[in-house]
């Protein structure tokens, strides 16, 4: 079965129509005020018009307030809501049912017992992101740091939902990553970036391309 790709952060025309002629399922909008990929609402719906139909769209929320998320699904109608911040098991049912959209939670790992938070989450979420956790400098962002975890710890892992990897990724290294972990689905951001918050779309299709590559471990779980 075909490892499913997410490319997160995208802002320019020429990065999000090289996510979808690479066939990627999945493309990221950020809207989180400290990150060089941040966009505004209006932009977002802008550019999102030639994924819809094409590839689901996310929306990427950090501790968002109910009216920034109500505002964010009125006008872009996601697919998938990324909660990327400090959001509780209580939180994500909360913002999944006032929004009606599905939710992925991102879970920061770097070691086993991190994932022990899967099952307070299960009942709440979606789909689950594992994500290495942020540096401890003050500029660093809760996700788009470019920082890899084990990722042997997801290895025979079935948290119940489906899940997608991400942290570190980048075209080099990214077959490699699903074959340890045995994940059916992956996320980037800063490994498809000539800098910060300017996507590369010949590292967009690299990326799409040797993900596809890769020798998926284990079938992954479909949907939403
Ligand atoms: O990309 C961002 O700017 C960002 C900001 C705040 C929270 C999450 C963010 N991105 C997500 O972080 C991971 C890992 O990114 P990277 O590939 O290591 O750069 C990814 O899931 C992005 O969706």
């Amino acid at each position: 079965m075909a490892i499913e790709v997410k490319i997160c952060g995208l802002n320019t025309d020429e990065a999000v129509t090289a996510a979808l002629e690479a066939k990627a399922d999945f493309l990221g909008f950020v809207f989180y005020t400290r990150s060089p990929r941040h966009l505004p609402i209006a932009e977002a719906v802008r550019l999102a018009a030639a994924a819809r139909g094409r590839a689901r769209i996310v929306a990427l929320t950090v501790d968002a307030s109910d009216d920034f998320l109500s505002e964010i699904v009125d006008r872009l109608n996601p697919d998938l809501l990324q909660l990327h911040g400090r959001e509780t098991p209580a939180r994500a049912a909360e913002i999944r049912a006032l929004t009606g959209v599905p939710v992925m939670k991102a879970l920061a790992i770097s070691e086993a017992a991190d994932l022990a938070v899967v099952a307070d989450y299960v009942a709440s979420v979606d789909r689950f992101l594992f994500d290495a956790k942020p540096p401890r400098t003050p500029q660093a962002l809760p996700g788009g740091n470019g920082v890899a975890f084990d990722w042997r710890l997801l290895a025979g892992l079935d948290p119940g939902r489906p899940h997608m990897l991400s942290g570190g990724l980048d075209p080099s290294n990214v077959a490699r990553a699903i074959e340890i972990s045995g994940v059916g689905a992956v996320d980037v951001s800063s490994g498809v970036e000539k800098m910060p918050g300017e996507k590369d779309p010949d590292l967009i299709r690299a990326f799409v391309r040797n993900a596809r590559a890769a020798r998926a471990a284990s079938a992954p779980r479909r949907d939403p």
